[in-house]
């Protein structure tokens, strides 16, 4: 798999760079963020977070906003944020809305005409993309962690607790907790992406449900929400992802509701900190 490198730039000790490459999963051409800390010896490797950005997103807002940069130099993770839909791709409808088609890919492999062909976002995070770290970047070999905010944070808790062997550690930033009773889910994305098969399909990417049914090894999953975030009871609705935990022990969600946060990357930059501590924190206990 070939990359190319797009720009590199010093900040805290460490690169921040963006990469391009042509994707087999999504069909078109991709770029992805990629932060290294500064490497304090030749032979030295690092542990893998994965960031994936919500609605509207590309590879850049995470890396220009939240701040992370000191922090995962800190803590020595590798931080790869991919972008949040595949792009160019001309699929009719695609650039209608904030919340449909380009930029929201909704972290799902598509099922339905005339999304499949490169709606794959779901593959592409768990498959491409680790294989290609794996091959260029001095990754720890072991799992990775992820993370993400909203439509990112959905896929964040979704992908970590179906690939429990490729993620270890979880968190998430006001996550879509119940997409498939949410409007950007059931009236958009699940709809038009995956069809009317609620029961098999929509479980399969529906946070709620995967806490419920979850029977790998115990995890604990940071949840960060502003209680001033106006998405917060018509689109978030992070109280069935506690109530589901509640009921399968295998894991533990830590709701924290932040006082007068919205849904900004003032707020992740806010609680940033807390969440790469927490990954390392899981990593290096490995
Ligand atoms: N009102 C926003 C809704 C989308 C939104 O809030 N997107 C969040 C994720 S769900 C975001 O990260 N936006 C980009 C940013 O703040 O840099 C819009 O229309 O752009």
């Amino acid at each position: 798999m070939t990359i190319e490198l797009v720009s590199k730039t010093r900040c805290f000790g460490g690169l921040q760079k963006v990469y391009k490459h042509e994707s087999s999963e999504l069909n078109c051409t991709m770029k992805f963020s990629l932060y290294e800390p500064e490497q304090r010896a030749d032979t030295e490797r690092f542990h893998v977070l994965f960031y994936l950005s919500g609605l509207t997103c590309t590879e850049e807002n995470f890396i220009q906003k939240s701040g992370f940069q000191k922090y995962a130099n800190e803590q020595r993770l590798m931080v790869v944020g991919p972008d949040t839909s595949p792009r160019g791709c001309n699929i009719p409808g695609d650039r209608d809305a904030y919340d449909f088609g380009e930029g929201a890919g909704f972290y799902v492999d598509a099922t339905k005409e005339p999304w499949s062909k490169h709606y794959r976002m779901y593959s592409y995070v768990t498959k491409e993309l680790p294989t290609l770290i794996r091959q260029n970047f001095p990754f720890i070999s072991g799992k990775f962690g992820i993370f993400g905010h909203s439509m990112g944070g959905h896929g964040a808790i979704s992908i970590g607790l179906r690939n429990p062997n490729l993620f270890k550690s979880i968190s998430a930033f006001a996550p879509i907790c119940n997409p498939s009773n949410s409007p950007w889910g059931r009236d958009k994305t699940f709809k038009f992406y995956l069809g009317e098969d609620i029961q098999d399909e929509w479980g399969k990417y529906d946070s709620k449900e995967l806490v419920l049914s979850y029977a790998g090894p115990p995890r604990k999953i940071l949840v960060d929400q502003g209680t001033e975030d106006d998405f917060l009871s018509s689109h978030l609705m992070p109280e069935t992802l506690k109530d589901a935990a509640t009921a399968n022990s295998n894991v533990d969600v830590e709701l924290r509701m932040q006082e007068g946060y919205n849904h900004s990357y003032f707020f992740i930059a806010t609680f940033i900190e807390d969440h790469l501590k927490h990954h390392a924190h899981i990593l290096n206990a490995a």
